[in-house]
């Protein structure tokens, strides 16, 4: 079985907010916001225990958002975001087992990617759509455009350290098809429930 296409789930999504959730309430709140904004895809890190239920909610409550699952770090983790609603999962590396569940599943997956190596890996299991991991860690500008040489069949989405400005000069790159950041749900945003400032920066960000 090949891996689905990652790229044609999330086509058009250029800009994909990352989100760690403390509650279903906040995650169909923001969900809602982000959309207001413009804003059709959101990866939520599997990093609190509301993650799989903020997953299950938006995709009940927000059915225009495309919502995926983030630091997908073990199996299980896959078939539970998938069993919840989710329509896409990311890692923040690869792994051998996680990119043959995540081929199984035929669930749309962005292995994370840092290395040559991991490219050609996730690209040998049948993956095109990359993530790039912690990017401006790894200056993953110039990464992602001189691996446009031997990989010209890759496209990428870089996340980490990506703010509304750095996101221009990456989306410039004719290899990255969409990028992640969480610069779109800052902490006191959240925790103010400003849901009308998030939708400010959704709209910026969706004109990007
Ligand atoms: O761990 C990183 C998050 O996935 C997104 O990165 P960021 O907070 O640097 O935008
Ligand atoms: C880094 C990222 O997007 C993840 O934790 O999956």
């Amino acid at each position: 079985m090949s891996a689905v296409d990652a790229e044609a789930a999330l086509r058009g999504h250029r800009v994909i907010p990352v989100y760690t959730p403390v509650s279903e309430d906040e995650a169909v709140a923001v969900a809602r916001a982000l959309s207001r904004g413009g804003i059709g895809a959101i990866e939520v890190t599997l990093r609190t225990p509301k993650a799989i239920d903020a997953i299950a909610a938006i995709a009940r409550d927000v059915p225009e958002m495309i919502v995926g699952a983030g630091t997908v770090l073990e199996v299980a983790q896959l078939h539970d975001a998938q069993r919840a609603g989710a329509k896409f999962a990311v890692s923040p590396g690869s792994l051998d087992d996680l990119l043959a569940a995540a081929r199984d599943s035929g669930m749309p997956y962005l292995p994370g990617v840092a290395t040559g190596s991991e490219v050609m890996k996730s690209l040998q299991a049948g993956f095109r759509l990359l993530k790039v991991f912690p990017a401006e860690a790894i200056n993953a500008r110039a990464l992602i455009a001189a691996w446009q040489g031997p990989f010209p069949q890759v496209r990428f989405c870089p996340t980490g350290g990506i703010d509304a400005e750095r996101a221009r000069d990456y989306l410039a790159l004719p290899n990255v098809a969409c990028l992640g950041g969480s610069w779109l749900t800052p902490k006191g945003m959240l925790e103010r429930g400003d849901w009308a400032h998030i939708e400010v920066l959704a709209r910026a960000a969706a004109r990007l």
